[in-house]
């Protein structure tokens, strides 16, 4: 058989398809499942308990979580017809950097224990190189932040930092970040403190407090020396200097330290009222990260999709990045049309490196270029310019 895919399945992202039926004629049918739901069902059965009930869990009744996935269903796409959207180009630039897709990694701070062997922040960063899809590392790996970045190959990466009290320490994580090759700091906001959380209460599950994912903090020369002694020397004390350091309540004023500590791209995430978007605009900010943490940190709240029209109006042609409750390819042109500059999936990579490590994330990442591609494709939309607003129309 010839591997030219025929001339009326897709290409580029959309090969996966290809990849897949090809592979079935040779009688050998996908190990990963195709849908969220079935990928949620079996992370459940891989994983263990406590890990999934971190990963999967929310705040409050989870009616947040779930508002954000469902507000996706409140839109529906026109298709166009005669279009001829043989090809499409989902490329985007961002600070000067190209990249295949606008579909990124969101930063997973306990992404390492998703992974068997705990180092599923390597395997992310593995992913990502296999991919070409960015991933934003989070401040809590299980692998200390240089590890991941030496594994990125020529993808790009962005390092999220949770904003320590001690300014020491936190620039020294961002340079250490710059040092490492990270191409933007991403300061996330909303978790300074954590939300309430009845699956984790209910079980007293927090991976940090057991010593998990604080990597990057116990080889940090300014932590160290803040401890006094060499973390292995004293790991409960060091744990327990990470709960006093670990959040800051910040206020505007702190922007204009943050925004000094790097010339890299500064990037601040959980922004979901468009004041907000103006103000961190006005205070030099390259971009806003529209995102409600998944619902994992204030239940009551609005689908971060919802408020994610008035922040692209806010950010006036400033990028804005989003995430919270994209499950699908479908998902991903509805953020883009609503006039999202790139789109961050969250959980279901998780679950993806839960089910295979680098392979379980690819197949992911794969799936959700590919549904996009081809709804890109089917629909008549050829590029990214070409979903607007107006490409939309609200369900009753
Ligand atoms: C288990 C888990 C850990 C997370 N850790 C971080 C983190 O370290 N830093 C951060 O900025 N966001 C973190 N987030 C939030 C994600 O970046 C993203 O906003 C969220 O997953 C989007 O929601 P969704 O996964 O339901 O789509 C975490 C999310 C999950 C599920
Ligand atoms: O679990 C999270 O979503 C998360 O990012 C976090 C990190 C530290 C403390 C609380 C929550």
């Amino acid at each position: 058989m010839s591997d030219q895919p025929p001339p009326h399945l897709p290409t580029a992202f959309g090969n996966y398809q290809n990849d897949i039926y090809l592979r079935a004629l040779g009688g050998v049918l996908p190990d990963l499942p195709m849908t969220f739901a079935e990928l949620e069902a079996r992370a459940a059965q891989a994983l263990p308990p406590s890990v999934m009930s971190y990963v999967a869990g929310g705040a409050g009744d989870e009616a947040t979580q779930r508002a954000n996935a469902e507000a996706f269903a409140h839109w529906g796409l026109y298709p166009r017809m005669f279009v001829g959207a043989r090809e499409r180009d989902l490329t985007v630039d961002l600070f000067g950097t190209t990249w295949p897709s606008p579909l990124f990694m969101a930063p997973i701070g306990v992404i390492g224990l998703c992974a068997q062997d705990g180092h599923g922040d390597l395997a992310t960063a593995r992913a990502a190189a296999r991919t070409g899809v960015p991933m934003v590392a989070s401040t809590l790996g299980n692998d200390p932040l240089e590890d991941v970045a030496a594994e990125l190959g020529g993808t790009p990466g962005y390092f999220q930092l949770y904003t320590p009290t001690d300014r020491d320490l936190a620039e020294s994580l961002v340079r250490r970040a710059e040092n490492a090759g990270y191409a933007a700091i991403v300061v996330t906001l909303d978790t300074w403190v954590t939300g309430w959380r009845p699956r984790d209460l209910a079980s007293g599950n927090f991976p940090q407090l057991r010593g998990h994912c604080l990597a990057n903090y116990f080889t940090d020369p300014v932590f160290r020396r803040l401890l006094g002694r060499h973390p292995q020397d004293d790991p409960q004390g060091a744990v327990l200097l990470w709960t006093r350091i670990f959040g800051n309540a910040l206020t505007w004023d702190d922007l204009t330290w943050l925004r000094s500590l790097t010339r890299l791209p500064l990037i601040v995430k959980g922004i979901c009222h468009p004041d907000d978007a103006r103000r961190a605009k006005d205070g030099g900010v390259d971009a806003v990260y529209c995102s409600n943490h998944g619902g994992r940190q204030a239940n009551g709240g609005l689908p971060a999709l919802t408020v994610l029209p008035e922040i692209v109006a806010a950010a006036d042609g400033m990028p804005v990045l989003f995430d919270s409750g994209v499950r699908s390819g479908a998902d991903m042109v509805k953020a883009l049309a609503l006039g999202a500059t790139a789109v961050g999936l969250g959980r279901p990579y998780a679950y993806g490196c839960a089910l295979g490590g680098t392979d379980g994330i690819v197949h992911v990442l794969k799936s959700v270029l590919a549904e996009a591609d081809l709804i890109m494709a089917v629909d008549g939309y050829p590029s990214r310019a070409d979903l607007t607003p107006d490409s939309l129309r609200p369900l009753p």
